[in-house]
């Protein structure tokens, strides 16, 4: 017996801070979906029951953690959300899904490096997906940029088919296939990513200056056979006083295994494209420091953008969102 569509989603957007209200323009403005969908900005815990999936949206994941942390009961609802698990296996796949883009997905790594300085107790990661991201990757606010990305899967729930005139008012063209237009705002990357990890799109790109620091410092402590859960920019320049910091000496090693400390095979092995861009960006360390990360994963019903669909003029991404949380409701749910 196969389940037909709930009567309705709704989908919550933690609106501590950031972009908040273009996702839920953007959710709103899907006009082919099956069942209507309603949106409603998430502040205070009692009111992820009301929703079907949340969007943690971009912004700046340091004043995320520290606003969350101090609204009572927040963070912790927050990770049953993403965490809570009915069958042990730790898969995320009973849970209702989240997206985090940018910011929100860095609050959904399980490792961060590149953690703000102005705070002692580290990065307040509400975890859930097995990557290691580097914030501010691609460099500040000035290197924001947009280049081709992979576009997203198409969804499991099969209720629109890009190829067709989806009459959303949004440019589409080229269909399901087109690259998607990735709008990085000082945007972090993913650098590695565990086996459970679907890895959904790579870019090639150098690191900023600072982000390529960080990532000098974690290659030495991964090869001492340290397991890095966070490093702040502090804690990588330190190794620098006394002999200065000359940021274009960095150089690094262009090889994923020297950086994977879970699954290099799984990264490489991924069944998705490379965006054939490479960006040489404004503050990047180093031309010869280009190297391929990744910029899109899922880990069950969880998905991780590190660029922010909801300011491109394309709906894809929420789209596919969509398809997810309404296949998780009628999984949940048996509408017959
Ligand atoms: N656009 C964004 O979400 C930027 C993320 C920000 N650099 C951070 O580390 O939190």
């Amino acid at each position: 017996m196969t389940n037909s569509n709930p009567p309705s989603i709704t989908i919550g957007v933690l609106a501590l801070q950031g972009a908040f209200e273009e996702h839920q323009r953007a959710i709103e403005s899907i006009n082919n979906s099956p069942v209507p969908i309603s949106t409603i900005q998430i502040r205070s815990p009692h009111q992820l029951s009301q929703i079907d999936g949340i969007i943690l949206p971009g912004g700046e994941s340091t004043a995320m953690g520290l606003i969350g942390d101090s609204t009572d009961g927040l963070w912790d609802a927050l990770k049953n959300f993403v965490h809570g698990d009915d069958d042990g296996n730790n898969n995320n796949n009973n849970n209702k899904p989240t997206w985090g883009t940018c910011a929100g997905m860095i609050l959904l790594a399980e490792r961060c490096v590149g953690t703000s300085a102005v705070i002692t107790k580290g990065q307040s990661l509400i975890g859930g997906v097995d990557i290691l991201v580097c914030r501010n990757y691609f460099g500040s606010q000035i290197s924001s940029f947009e280049m081709n990305t992979p576009p997203p899967p198409k969804p499991s729930s099969g209720w629109w088919d890009h190829s067709n005139n989806d009459n959303d008012g949004k440019t589409n063209e080229g269909g399901n296939n087109a690259p998607f237009p990735g709008v990085f705002i000082r945007a972090p990357a993913i650098l590695t990513a565990g086996p459970d990890v679907q890895v959904l799109g790579k870019v090639v790109a150098a690191p900023c200056r600072a982000a390529a620091v960080v990532l000098r410092e974690l290659e030495n402590k991964i090869a001492a056979g340290e397991n890095v859960v966070q490093m702040g920019v502090v804690d990588a320049l330190e190794r620098e006083a006394g002999g200065g910091i000359t940021y274009s000496d960095v150089r690094l090693h262009n090889k994923k295994e020297d950086m994977t400390t879970t699954s290099a095979t799984d990264v490489t092995k991924a069944d998705m494209t490379t965006s054939n861009e490479c960006l040489d960006l404004p503050g990047a360390s180093d031309g010869s420091n280009a190297r391929e990360v990744i910029c899109a994963v899922q880990k069950g019903n969880i998905l991780c953008t590190a660029f922010h669909p909801e300011i491109a003029d394309d709906l894809r991404w929420h789209e596919y969102f969509v398809g997810m949380v309404l296949e998780a409701k009628k999984q949940r749910e048996s509408y017959c």
